[in-house]
């Protein structure tokens, strides 16, 4: 295949100057936090607390890549915590290990308890998610009270030694608070990275609309499995330099009441930055000992004080003062000077079939929503789907792209069986689709929604981050958006959003283009510019399978059209010949009407 060249040659001409001073400052706080107390007199409690801070904020981090990025809820990152610390407490103190053998181990069995919890759990979410991971926690919790040959039960592990690095002891209390505070930075800057890896934008597509992410190619499971796995082994790290900083460790140092201040410090400060975690962490650790001087009263103003910041500010403290920051300083949008033409690389030889439906059905229970049909959509055409209301067609495109499984029936797509397929592996093999309601990812920008696209496996363009963005803005360019690449797509008007979501299929560089409904919701103008839009696609070669209720629409861009009416196929054919049959338009206008025609 031939690829574009590389054109994007003007990336940014910013309006105002670009403000750096929000990182100075956090730089300049962040270097001074480890080097403070060589400088200034500071007492060892003080200096405890930095250090629960410094390891406490580890474990938080990994709250940011599970429910900040990825939208999945962990209520058992204590007992995450506990793996490392207790890796550490015993490999050292019992079993004679070195730290650093101790903590890698500790990061290990962390990472796999959250790697088969991840595995055996993932498929669910939301409530029954929360309820599994609880219980996880009071399971650990209670393995670790009980199980005292091994654990030591109750009394816990005590003269934990802490580790030397290059010779040099980390006895002291400030070398060992400089240490794990240059751990939790170097794992900052990698969860703060993450987003903008492929990586992390799959994972923010899962937090957005899970099925959307699957349909454009994300392999849902296996993304929230790896955030949870990461998740997890943060947490162990954050153990692991607990137990050494303190020296003694015991089950109630991991317990339920420490995976929710972990899952409140994230929500706190803001799931969705790192930097927000970091806050969190730092704020809930403290916000007690400022609140010591009101005595009695200090639990309920302290849970008080907590509830409003959630209540009032529900993307945490850090994502409010970064969106206001982004009004006053934010950086002008790129303007892209020249970008290169879309590819569309349709192959020309092949089954002359691209799709096939052979007697497929859907019954959900009594309700045959699709009862045995047959489809063939040829090659380079494109084949407009109709019907009434209830007649089944939404549901043939959910058995199409593998949302759901056939009753029965066979799908071949260019000659190979997709019928049993996930759906992102059907986007693998180029199925491309949009949604009748349309399913963006309405938090990242349109250029990040198409990148998604582009992304999906055997994607025939380079992996690097410069080709996908490369691809995603000549799709944008196609549908007529580049100069919107940067817009998060929720604040983008809804015919904008349409273009979107058919510019992130065409970035995976389609076979077969199911479209449900493009014209809803458009108005005049915009039909006709999809109208264009299709001509464009199929003048491409591009095999575009299409529901549509815009009769108008159907016959200005359709080759040909099948017609379904309560689940079985009533007409195939050339679109005068099947909007004319005598079935469709008794279906269309009721047996009356008919009579009277
Ligand atoms: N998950 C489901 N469970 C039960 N019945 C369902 C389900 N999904 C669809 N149906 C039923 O299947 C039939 C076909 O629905 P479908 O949404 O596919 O029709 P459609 O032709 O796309 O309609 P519309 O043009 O209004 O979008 C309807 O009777 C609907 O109520």
């Amino acid at each position: 295949m031939s690829q574009p060249p590389a054109a994007i040659s003007n990336p940014a001409l910013p309006a105002r100057p670009r403000f750096r001073f929000g990182l100075l400052v956090v730089l300049v706080l962040a270097i001074l936090l480890p080097i403070v107390p060589y400088v200034a007199k500071v007492d060892h409690y003080v200096l405890n607390i930095l250090m629960q801070a410094a390891t406490y904020g580890v474990a938080v981090l990994g709250m940011t890549v599970v429910l900040g990025y990825t939208g999945q809820i962990n209520l058992a990152q204590g007992a995450f915590f506990g793996f490392g610390a207790y890796a550490v407490a015993l490999g050292t103190v019992a079993y004679g290990l070195s730290f650093w053998v101790s903590l890698l181990l500790g990061i290990v069995i962390a990472g796999v308890a959250g790697f088969v919890l991840g595995l055996t759990t993932l498929r669910l979410g939301g409530h029954y998610l929360a309820m599994i991971t609880i219980s996880f926690q009071q399971i650990f919790d209670l393995v670790m009270v009980n199980w005292a040959d091994v654990t030591r039960g109750p009394d816990g592990v005590a003269g934990i030694q802490r580790p030397s690095l290059f010779g040099y002891e980390l006895s002291d209390d400030r070398a060992y608070l400089a240490f794990c505070a240059v751990v939790l930075y170097l794992m900052l800057f990698l969860v703060w990275r993450l987003p903008h890896t492929r990586l992390g934008r799959a994972m923010r597509a899962v937090r957005e609309n899970e099925m959307a992410a699957e349909v454009t190619g994300v392999p849902t499971l296996k993304v929230k499995v790896i955030a949870f796995t990461l998740c997890a082994a943060l947490g162990g790290v954050g153990g692991a330099l607990y137990a050494a900083g303190f020296a003694y460790v015991s089950p109630d140092n991991f317990n339920f009441r420490v995976a929710i201040d972990f899952l409140t410090m994230a929500l706190l400060g803001g799931a969705q930055s790192p930097f927000g975690s970091a806050l969190g962490t730092m704020m809930l650790i403290l916000l007690p000992e400022w609140l010591r001087f009101l005595k009695e009263i200090y639990l309920a103003a302290y849970g008080l004080a907590v509830i409003l910041i959630m209540v009032f500010m529900p993307e945490g403290i850090w994502g409010i003062a970064a969106a206001a920051w982004r009004r006053a300083f934010g950086r002008a949008q790129p303007i892209y000077a020249s970008v290169p033409p879309l590819v569309l690389d349709v192959p020309a030889q092949g089954e002359s079939t691209m799709l096939k439906l052979s007697n497929v059905s859907k019954h959900f229970g009594g309700v045959k929503a699709v009862d045995g049909i047959d489809i063939d959509v040829a090659r380079g055409t494109v084949h407009a789907l109709i019907g009434p209301n209830g007649s089944g067609k939404t549901t043939t495109l959910n058995v199409l792209n593998g949302i759901l499984r056939p009753t029965a029936g066979s799908i071949l797509l260019d000659g190979r069986d997709i019928s049993h397929a996930s759906p992102h592996a059907r986007a693998a093999q180029g199925l491309g689709r949009t949604f009748q309601n349309i399913r963006l990812f309405p938090a990242m920008s349109a250029l990040e929604n198409v990148m998604v696209g582009a992304q999906r496996e055997n994607n025939p363009i380079p992996g690097g981050d410069a080709a996908l963005r490369e691809r995603a803005l000549a799709a944008l360019a196609f549908v007529g958006l580049a100069d919107r690449a940067q817009v998060v797509v929720k604040s983008l008007p809804y015919g904008h959003q349409r273009m979107v979501e058919i510019a992130r299929a065409l970035a995976g560089h389609p076979k077969l283009l199911l479209l449900d409904e493009p014209a809803a919701g458009l108005n005049s103008t915009e039909k006709g510019e999809l109208v264009q839009l299709l001509k464009r696609l199929r003048g491409h070669g591009l095999t575009i399978f299409l529901i549509e209720h815009d009769m108008a629409l159907i016959e200005q861009v359709s080759d040909r059209i099948s017609v379904l009416n309560f689940g079985r196929k009533i007409a195939d054919g050339a679109p005068q010949e099947v909007l004319r049959h005598p079935e469709v338009v008794k279906a269309y206008l009721g047996e009356s009407a008919h009579a009277a025609a």
